[in-house]
């Protein structure tokens, strides 16, 4: 298990229009730090000479010039290597409305350069797979969008033919062991860099085809484009399975400054509803001793429940813009990154057996055994006793119990199949009616009492002797028989 803070970072978006003064500092030892310096308003109008400092820090800050590439060694590159050691990651973009979330997490459209976190980790994880032969890798994509907190499939071929709201809704399922599952989102399989570009693509088409003037969804969204990870060692059954969700989150600024009307002014407010439950799952995470977590308020929050506060390698990216009118959006970014910062998770590497494969290795090493049991016997065996080997136990089991010295013993040899046979056979001579049994095969007693009951019974005392010869099975026999058990309750 490894525990660790959410990592915060911030991108300050480039511009070329008058910023506010600000700064960025990366050369301290505990990380970086962004500074706004502002002249303070007074409520009556007057502005005083005092400059009013806030300052936020970071893992790092990447100023105006940093380009896409270090942006993905600097955050996306460490995530990508922990989801490939099997723990969960996410990567989530936070800031105001065109503060550059789309472009870190996707990328911009013009240069090739330009690619963002998604094209460029699903570039990275496949390179990874084609050097790395120790291990057998499979890859499905999902793409969910959430849209006035109704969630939609980004990679249903629908989308193109029909409105948003007549595809069919992604809901929340939990199972008893509260995991959540998605249901009405595909998972696609991706062989390969190419097949999971073109899932990514296909998802920000249907994306941009909602977006009509009546219906701006682009902005008004939550996308989460999860890489789900399968790898194991060829010939393993221990599975590693590993979820990398990048999270484009929608603009977060506040109703109030926007001044809409009409349909997005409802989005604003589900918008505003949705990240004001993520706020405050945020902020009962970040609270000591704080045992409810209202996760459940929102899909969104439902979704990510496991990024935030759980299984989950988290990194968050705060968008900041230093144009002047956008400052008091960029603060309130920072100070949300701030109580970001205090969640702890603890990631867990997602191991488990695969049942399918489970069997077949123990089908191998029963087999194995079988072949070790009949060079130890010199016998061949196969699994049930033949028509003559019944006739020759039943043959030998008379001779026995007709037999009247008490010491005499019955030879089967260290072979399961013939012991139970001899306790099936003379349990079903015990259970006969008296006036049913002939002669000397005769060796039942009066049905209301057991062999036990009479410690002079001869039957008894060869049924202990029987007793004693599977107490000494040899080795080999237990092992094939605990391996035959544990196959058993596997399938
Ligand atoms: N670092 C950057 N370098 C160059 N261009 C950028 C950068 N960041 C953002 N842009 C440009 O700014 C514009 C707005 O960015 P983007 O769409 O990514 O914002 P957003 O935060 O995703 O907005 P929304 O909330 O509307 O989705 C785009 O044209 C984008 O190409």
């Amino acid at each position: 298990m490894v525990k660790q803070t959410i990592q915060i970072f911030a991108r300050v978006k480039p511009t070329n229009k008058t910023t506010a003064v600000y700064s960025v500092d990366n050369e301290e030892q505990s990380g970086g730090s962004l500074e706004f310096i502002l002249p303070r308003d007074l409520a009556d109008g007057f502005i005083n000479n005092k400059r009013e400092s806030y300052r936020f820090r970071f893992q790092k800050v990447f100023d105006q010039t940093v380009n896409q590439e270090e942006i993905f060694e600097a955050i996306a590159k460490p995530v990508a290597d922990t989801v490939l050691a099997g723990y969960n990651g996410t990567i989530f973009a936070y800031g105001q409305t065109g503060s550059g979330k789309t472009f870190t997490i996707t990328g911009g459209p013009e240069r090739y350069s330009d690619r963002g976190i998604i094209p460029r980790t699903l570039s990275y994880l496949y390179q990874h797979f084609s050097r790395d032969s120790s291990m057998v890798y499979t890859t499905h994509i999902s793409y969910l969008e959430i849209y006035n907190e109704v969630g939609y499939d980004l990679l249903d071929p629908r989308h193109e033919a029909s409105n948003l709201e007549d595809l069919p809704k992604v809901t929340i399922m939990e199972d008893p062991e509260q995991n959540i599952h998605l249901k009405n989102l595909s998972l696609q399989p991706s062989a390969n860099e190419e097949d999971a570009l073109n899932l990514l693509f296909l998802g920000d088409t249907n994306r941009m085809i909602a977006e009509t003037p009546m219906n701006q969804a682009s902005t008004r969204s939550h996308c989460i484009f999860t890489i789900h990870l399968c790898s194991r060692e060829p010939g393993s059954a221990t599975l590693r399975r590993s979820k990398l969700h990048l999270v484009d989150l929608a603009g977060s600024e506040r109703v109030g400054k926007t001044g809409v009307g009409g349909q997005t002014l409802t989005e604003a407010k589900y918008i505003n509803l949705s990240l004001h439950y993520l706020e405050q799952v945020i902020t009962a995470l970040s609270e000591k001793n704080r045992s409810h977590i209202p996760y459940r308020n929102s899909m969104m929050t439902s979704v990510l429940r496991d990024s935030l506060g759980g299984n989950c390698m988290t990194t968050m990216i705060a968008m900041v813009s230093v144009d002047k009118r956008n400052v008091d959006e960029s603060i309130s970014t920072c100070r949300f990154a701030q109580r970001v910062a205090m969640i702890k998770n603890e990631a867990l590497l997602n191991e488990e057996l695969d049942p399918s494969l489970l069997i077949i290795r123990l089908k191998k090493e029963i087999q194995g055994l079988k072949e070790e049991l009949a060079m130890v016997t010199g016998e061949q065996r196969s699994d049930d006793l033949t028509q003559e080997e019944i006739q020759r136990i039943e043959d030998q089991l008379k001779v026995f119990l007709d037999d009247p010295d008490p010491e005499v013993t019955l030879e089967l040899g260290p072979d399961m199949r013939k012991i139970q046979h001899c306790f099936s056979f003379l349990k079903a001579r015990l259970r006969e009616e008296p006036s049913t049994q002939k002669g000397a095969d005769d060796i039942s007693p009066r049905p209301s009492s057991s062999l036990t009951d009479r410690p002079d019974s001869q039957a008894n005392r060869e049924l202990l002797k029987l007793k004693d010869m599977l107490t000494q099975r040899d080795n080999e026999i237990s092992i094939l028989h605990s391996n035959y058990i544990a196959l058993l309750s596997v399938v």
